[in-house]
């Protein structure tokens, strides 16, 4: 069986004293051993995030990292190695956010997922349709097109060790949902795509689902048979909130 995870994905958010405070009440949620929980805080805090959750059972990654596995002169970057050196366990690889502002593609997703494995992080690569995709009906061939290009280029045995994170673009931040069968159809097609090459591969490998997951709407999701947790974005800023969601996924 597979272990749920729930990842947080603090995006740009928080100060110091914002962190401080968030640590506090996760410190104090109850976490169903059953779940795997991780907090992606913005690289300056990870330090902090790390030291104030000691003892506790969340994992801490980061929420981008270098193509390049070891420190070197890449100014403004952060290398795989020195996340993993921080204490860091998993990184996210090509969050919409980063393909569309940033203009983050493929090929140079690749490298960053093969940088992070090669640090021994673990790649949780973000994969997902704009409306406009979805509209236009193309949501299953953008996904395995995303998909596929990690694929090509490192083998299907990469994701041996890898996460994948479905996120449609549209229900990010939005308050829209995809509904769990819109989200479910999706899921099954990226585990078919991993199953075309190596089934025990594609039977290990965790999906998370991401856009505007709530308390509220996480067990529904979880329930799907190819859901195996969450990537959480707004509602993991809130303890409670999030502590809830990975209760959710325990269930
Ligand atoms: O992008 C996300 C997580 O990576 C999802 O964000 P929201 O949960 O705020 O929609």
């Amino acid at each position: 069986m597979r272990r749920p995870l729930v990842a947080g994905n603090w995006k740009m958010h928080g100060t110091r004293a914002s962190v401080a405070e968030l640590i506090r009440g996760l410190r104090h949620l109850a976490l169903p051993s059953s779940v795997e929980v991780a907090v992606m805080p913005p690289c300056l805090y990870i330090n902090q995030v790390i030291q104030g959750l000691d003892g506790k059972s969340i994992a801490v990654g980061a929420q981008n990292c270098a193509v390049e596995p070891m420190q070197g002169a890449l100014t403004g970057e952060v290398a795989p190695s020195q996340l993993a050196d921080a204490g860091c366990a998993l990184v996210l690889v090509g969050h919409s956010e980063r393909r569309l502002i940033l203009g983050e593609r493929d090929e140079l997703l690749s490298r960053k997922f093969a940088a992070a494995q090669s640090c021994g992080l673990i790649p949780v690569l973000c994969i997902g349709e704009t409306l406009e995709q979805r509209q236009a009906g193309k949501t299953l061939e953008v996904v395995a097109g995303q998909l596929g290009s990690v694929i090509e280029e490192l083998g299907v045995g990469a994701f041996a060790q890898a996460v994948v994170a479905y996120e449609p673009v549209w229900a990010i931040g939005t308050g829209l949902t995809a509904s769990p069968q819109e989200a479910q159809e999706v899921h099954a097609a990226i585990r078919a795509q991993l199953a075309a090459e190596s089934a025990d591969v594609a039977r290990g490998v965790r999906i998370l689902y991401g856009g505007s997951v709530k308390a509220a709407n996480a067990a529904e999701l979880f329930g799907m048979p190819d859901i195996d947790g969450g990537l959480i974005g707004g509602a993991s800023l809130n303890a409670d909130e999030f502590g809830a969601i990975c209760r959710a996924a325990g269930n």
